[in-house]
This record gives C-alpha cells, structure tokens and sequence, in this order.
C-alpha cells in the first residue's frame, strides 16, 4: 500500500468485482472489502481511501487512476463531476453524477444487476430485471432535471457538494438540468446571505421558481437584491420566493410561489419544496406504469398513499369515476393543501393530511390497524426509507385485489416486499425504470397480488 502524494492518505491498487448498492463496486484489500467509487467492475484502480481504520470492517475508496480500464468506460459527460480529472486536479469530483464515467447501457445493465441482488438478498426472490430508458436517449442521458438544489459558497457562489463530503465547490451549468435550469444562469448572482438555492423548472416551459433558502440573521433587502439580480425587468419571467424550513414560511418577492406541472390531461399546482418527480418523463412514465398495473376500474375505492400533490390521485379519480372513491393521503402540510386545490373538481377524491399509518388506522378503524372497510386497490410510492413494516401490516389487513408500489429504492422495496412475500402476497409485474441517468439511482413499480383466499 503506497499513500497518496503529500499525505498519509492509503493509496490502494485494487481489482474491482460486483457492484453494490449505492453506486460502489467491491473489491478487497487483504481481506478486507472495500466499496470502491468511480470504478468499473473488471478495472484494476488506484483508490484514495476515504473512510475507514484499522478496526473498520469495510473501507471505502475513490478511484484516483485507472490502470486497466473496462470496456464500458466513457469520458464523463460533465467534466466538473468526473473523479479523474479532479483527482488529477487535485480537488473532490462535483456530487450527482457519479455514474458519468459508464456507458448509458452498461449503467442500466449495473441498475438492473443491483436491484436483482437486493430481491435476492433480502427479499428472497430470484428474479432477473431489465432497465427500461426514459424515451429521449439521444441527448446522453442529459437535460432530464427539472429539479435541482445548489450551496453558496463562503465567497457567495452558487456551489455544490462534493461527492459525499462537506466541501463546497463552485458551479456553472449543470449538464444533467433541463436548459431552463441553466438558463436561469445562478453562477453569475451574488448570493451573499443565502445558504441554499433551490429551483423547479417544469418541463412543460411554464414559469420556473427560484427558492432562496436564507443564512440566519438575512435582511430581507439583501434577499430582494437577489431576486431583483436573478430576473431583470422585462426578460424571461422566473417566480422567486424566500423558503424558511425551521418556520415553515414562505415569502413571495416576485411571481408567484408555485409552479403548474402538468401530465397528460391533467394540471398541478406545486408550491415551494413540494414533492414533484425529478425527471422531465417520470410524471408521464410512473403514471402509465400505475395505471398499467393496478387497472383501475369505475367504482373501484382506491388509496393513494405518500401521493404528494396528487400525481397519480388525479388519472385514479377519472378512472374510478364518480361512482368510485380515491382516498390520498400526503404528509406534508402544504404539498397536501397542493392536492386539494389540485382535486377539488373531484367530488370522488378525499385529501387527507397526515402519516399514512395514523390515517390508515383513523380512516379503517378495526382490529390490527384495518379490515372492515373496502378498498379495491391500494397505490403506494413512499420516500427512500420506504413503507415499513406497520404499513406493510395494515395493508396486508385490508386486503385490497391488488397492490402497486412505486419505489425510488431498490433495498427498502425489497425489504418491504419480503415482509408481503411472507404474508402471502404475490409479485406480479415488475418494472424498472433508468429515471435517473449519470446516477446510481433508478426507480420502479411492482404489481402484488393478495393471498388466495
Ligand atoms: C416519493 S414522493 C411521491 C409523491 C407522489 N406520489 C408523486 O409521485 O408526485 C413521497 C411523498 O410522501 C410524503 N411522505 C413522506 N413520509 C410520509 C408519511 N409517513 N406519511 C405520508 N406522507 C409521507 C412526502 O412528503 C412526499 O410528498
């Protein structure tokens, strides 16, 4: 083991195996694994270890050179996020692109062989998965953000975080962002006084929102300053907004506080960090996906849960009709407020604010959290840590003909899964989706079947 130049850093030669979930590659160093960053399984890298000691049972590295490269490595699509140009540089790889350095296929062929593991491993089930692209491939996997949150840095830049680490480091165009985004031209503001910026630019070219997410003890002038800097008078219009998470209050300075997404027939209001799925397909994508899956039929009582503004709440209403009922249940307070402005032609659709697993419980009062009211079809699509076992149970209770669950994690969805599998239910169809190119991210939608009987 040699140490990397000028520091006591261990500096690794490694041959790199599987990967493994979270965008890392296994190999071992006598003995011990080590999850490797920026590798490609079959190279032989140097790695710059960047987490471990004597008594850890695993380390973790980047790749700092390749040695013998992989077929399937290709020049990184976005020179400030690639880890050798910055290794070489001297300075951490940009976050949010740590995938840059595989083919678009070969990501997907990883993808796939990654969620096959965590179905394997902790859902028991031997299932081979392909990864289905988003429709628009030709532009490289590029342009597919509509959302996207920077840092500033001390100097007032707008910045990001290295990959996985605290330090900041200045950007400009952000290649994975649709041009909206980047139109927007954020590197060039002085944002002295802001700690975060936060943008959603729709992909159907309605008004983006710039939220200013400001350091404690900000004057309101100084934010105004930035709003004024961000959209002169009489160019391409933008909605600026102040967003204070610890008061949960936020404060027009122009436009307006939301933005208008739209799929297919249907139209939705978001307002300020309200949940809208990040990729410019994902709405239209995880909507076929759903109604694909579960076959809504009219006068079916369905359940949309974790269903921010009312993605999927909006195509189950039109497919159930008057003569059926949708209940949607969202957490948060004002992305919930969002879905009832959202539904409010939809006589068939209760909104209901609150945890899943505390409305379940109030909305089917009975024994073991549920039974004793109808529900034909129950649609889920929590956040990362997925649904866990309560809800699992509850809706085990309730029995509905069918189950469809959208994840964006393979291994809490393969873990809630187990826990259906061992109840009784049955994977139907499952389908994996590349929502997220240049990531080691993907999302999915599986169809469960309940128990005969
Ligand atoms: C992955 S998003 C899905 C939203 C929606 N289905 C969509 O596709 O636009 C998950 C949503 O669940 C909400 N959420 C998180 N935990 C929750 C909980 N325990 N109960 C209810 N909602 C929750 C979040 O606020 C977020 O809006």
């Amino acid at each position: 083991m040699t140490t990397t130049p000028g520091t006591d850093v261990p500096l690794l030669e490694l041959s790199i195996g599987s990967p493994a979930h979270g965008g890392h590659f296994v190999a071992r160093h006598e003995g011990r694994v080590v999850f490797v960053r920026h590798a490609l399984p079959g190279e032989r890298v140097l790695a710059r270890v960047t987490d471990g000691g004597g008594d850890a049972g695993f380390w973790r590295a980047d790749t700092v050179r390749v040695l013998e490269p992989s077929e399937h490595r290709a020049a990184h699509p976005w020179q400030a996020a690639g880890a050798l140009l910055a290794a070489a540089a001297g300075r951490a790889p940009r976050g949010g692109a740590e995938f840059g350095h595989i083919g678009l296929e070969e990501q997907r062929r990883i993808k796939a062989a990654v969620f096959s593991e965590q179905l394997r491993r902790l859902a028991r089930v031997e299932r081979a998965v392909e990864v289905e692209p988003a429709e628009q491939e030709h532009d490289g996997g590029l342009g597919w953000r509509t959302r996207a949150g920077f840092a500033v840095d001390a100097a007032g830049r707008l910045a990001m975080h290295a990959h996985r680490s605290e330090e900041l480091v200045p950007v400009q165009q952000m290649p994975l962002a649709v041009d909206a985004v980047n139109e927007l031209r954020l590197w060039e503001l002085d944002l002295a006084g802001v700690a975060r910026v936060e943008v959603a630019a729709p992909a159907n070219g309605t008004v983006p929102l710039v939220l200013l997410i400001p350091e404690a003890g900000t004057p309101p002038r100084r934010l105004a300053r930035v709003a004024a800097a961000l959209a002169p008078e009489g160019e391409r219009p933008v909605s600026v907004a102040v967003w204070e998470p610890d008061q949960a209050r936020l404060t027009r300075l122009r436009g307006r506080t939301w933005v208008q997404e739209s799929c297919g027939a249907h139209q939705y209001r978001v307002t300020g960090e309200g949940f809208w799925q990040i990729h410019r397909q994902a709405p239209e994508i995880l909507t076929g996906a759903v109604l694909d899956g579960v076959r809504p039929e009219p006068g079916w009582h369905v359940a949309d849960l974790y269903a921010g503004a009312g993605l999927f709440t909006a195509p189950l209403a039109a497919a159930v009709g008057e003569g059926g009922r949708v209940l949607s249940v969202e957490g948060a307070a004002g992305t919930s407020r969002d879905a009832r402005k959202n539904l409010h032609g939809a006589p068939q659709v209760d909104i209901v604010q609150g945890k899943v697993d505390r409305v379940l419980r109030s909305q089917f009062p009975g024994r073991r959290g549920g039974s004793g009211a109808r529900l034909d079809a129950v649609v889920l699509d929590p956040p990362r840590a997925g649904a866990g076992r309560t809800v699992v149970h509850q809706l085990h209770a309730l029995r509905p003909q069918v189950i469809g669950y959208v994840s964006c994690d393979p291994a809490s969805f393969a873990r809630d899964l187990g826990w259906f599998l061992s109840l009784g239910w049955e994977l139907d169809s499952l389908r994996v989706f590349d929502l997220y190119p240049h990531t080691h991210h993907m999302e999915s939608f599986a169809s469960l079947r309940p128990p005969a009987g």
